[in-house]
């Protein structure tokens, strides 16, 4: 069971605080989005919209084209996954998954059958007559979505639900749940703070940002081509190079930089004009510390000021001749010799280049110095 959402210039007040800010967003039927954004934006409220557990104070949600104004918790075709799970202890798995089916009437043989073609989707099978307390923190997750997708919600809502995992467990949890939702095809809304959990496995990720939503697109389109600073800083790791907006023609820009005057192509205008404040958002492996091959911008000397060996690359920190305080972070190749006090070349792919309007609001530790 599937269904698309539309939210329609949801906002969401409490008391004086605005903590959702006209949020309009269509999730089309078996996609999978996440709301992905710091603590406070306003993912959870949303997410609460969606399962009725709060009313927007304006705007619409309907979900398979139904508006859900008036539609309850339990009556919406929604089910939430929380966190903590919540799985009854006393009861075994099976029971667990077949729990929501119980309260809906459905008899024991067609309700246990279910059960167990869910727990074998999660790879639980031989678990059927376990308790709670016997499985991992990987196997309770595995039995709380079972139990979600047993009543077939045509949307699923799943509040951080890795979040109580170790690292390495997350990063599986996250391949299996993208797998199992494509398997089903259920609409699912996840959220997380966790970029790379985002990037994993949503079609599409919601970027939120102080109750409003900043940039929405697939993973590689939100971390190669991000609309705004807030999503560039946010979607891992970037540096921001000031700059002033001098000319545009019909394939290239012209940026005024601390460390020259950069030509860049493939220009998409987008309402730039001459003199307005820029920032170039680069990530660290668009630079190369060396001359490399095609196209490149030279940007001038810089030198290393340290480094740390990642396994496929360094991780360098290189402060420019022509501006010592910048400091730039890029990859520089596996068989680089990174000796701090070193003086390499610094050049860029200029087609990597991202253009944003404004500069960022203060320094972060990973971005250039204004
Ligand atoms: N019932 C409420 N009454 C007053 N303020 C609330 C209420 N619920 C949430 N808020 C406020 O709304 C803002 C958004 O909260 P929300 O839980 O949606 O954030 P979030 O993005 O999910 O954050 P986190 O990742 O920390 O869970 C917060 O500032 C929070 O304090």
């Amino acid at each position: 069971m599937t269904a698309p959402v539309s939210i329609r210039n949801a906002t969401k007040i409490f008391g004086d605080f605005t903590a959702l800010d006209d949020i309009s967003l269509e999730i089309a039927a078996g996609e999978y989005i996440v709301l992905l954004g710091p603590s406070g934006c306003g993912k959870t409220t949303l997410l609460s919209l969606l399962g009725g557990f709060l009313s927007p104070s304006s705007g619409t949600i309907e979900i398979n084209g139904k508006d859900m104004g008036d539609v309850a918790p339990a009556k919406r075709p929604t089910t939430t996954m929380f966190q903590d799970y919540a799985l009854f202890p006393h009861m075994s798995l099976r029971d667990n998954v077949a729990f929501g089916l119980k309260m809906r009437k459905v008899g024991k043989a067609e309700r246990h059958a279910k059960a167990e073609e869910l727990l074998d989707m999660v790879g639980l099978k031989t678990s059927a007559n376990k308790k709670p307390h016997e499985l991992s923190g990987g196997q309770r997750q595995r039995v709380a979505l079972a139990r979600a997708l047993a009543v077939e919600p045509d949307v699923l809502l799943l509040d951080e639900p890795l979040g109580a995992l170790d690292l390495k467990l997350r990063r599986q949890m996250q391949d299996e749940l993208k797998a199992i939702q494509k398997r089903v095809g259920t609409t699912f809304v996840h959220v997380t703070h966790d970029q790379e959990e985002s990037m994993a496995i949503a079609d599409r990720i919601v970027v939120m940002n102080a109750g409003r939503i900043e940039d929405v697109g697939s993973p590689e389109n939100i971390y190669m081509q991000p609309k705004t600073i807030f999503t560039a800083s946010f979607m891992g790791e970037v540096n921001f190079i000031p700059g002033t907006f001098e000319s545009a023609t019909d394939s290239t820009i012209s940026v005024k930089t601390p460390l020259g005057t950069v030509e860049l192509p493939e220009f998409e205008c987008r309402g730039f004009v001459p003199g307005a404040s820029v920032t170039l958002a680069i990530r660290p492996e668009h630079f190369r510390a060396s001359t490399g091959t095609g196209p490149r911008i030279t940007l001038g000397k810089a030198k290393v000021e340290d480094g740390s060996f990642f396994g496929t690359h360094h991780r360098a920190h290189l402060s420019p001749l022509d501006y010592p305080n910048m400091t730039i972070t890029a990859h520089m190749p596996q068989s680089a010799i990174i000796e701090p006090g070193a003086w390499v070349e610094l050049t860029l792919d200029p087609t990597s280049v991202v253009v944003l309007h404004g500069h960022p609001p203060r320094p972060t530790p990973e971005s250039a110095a204004l």
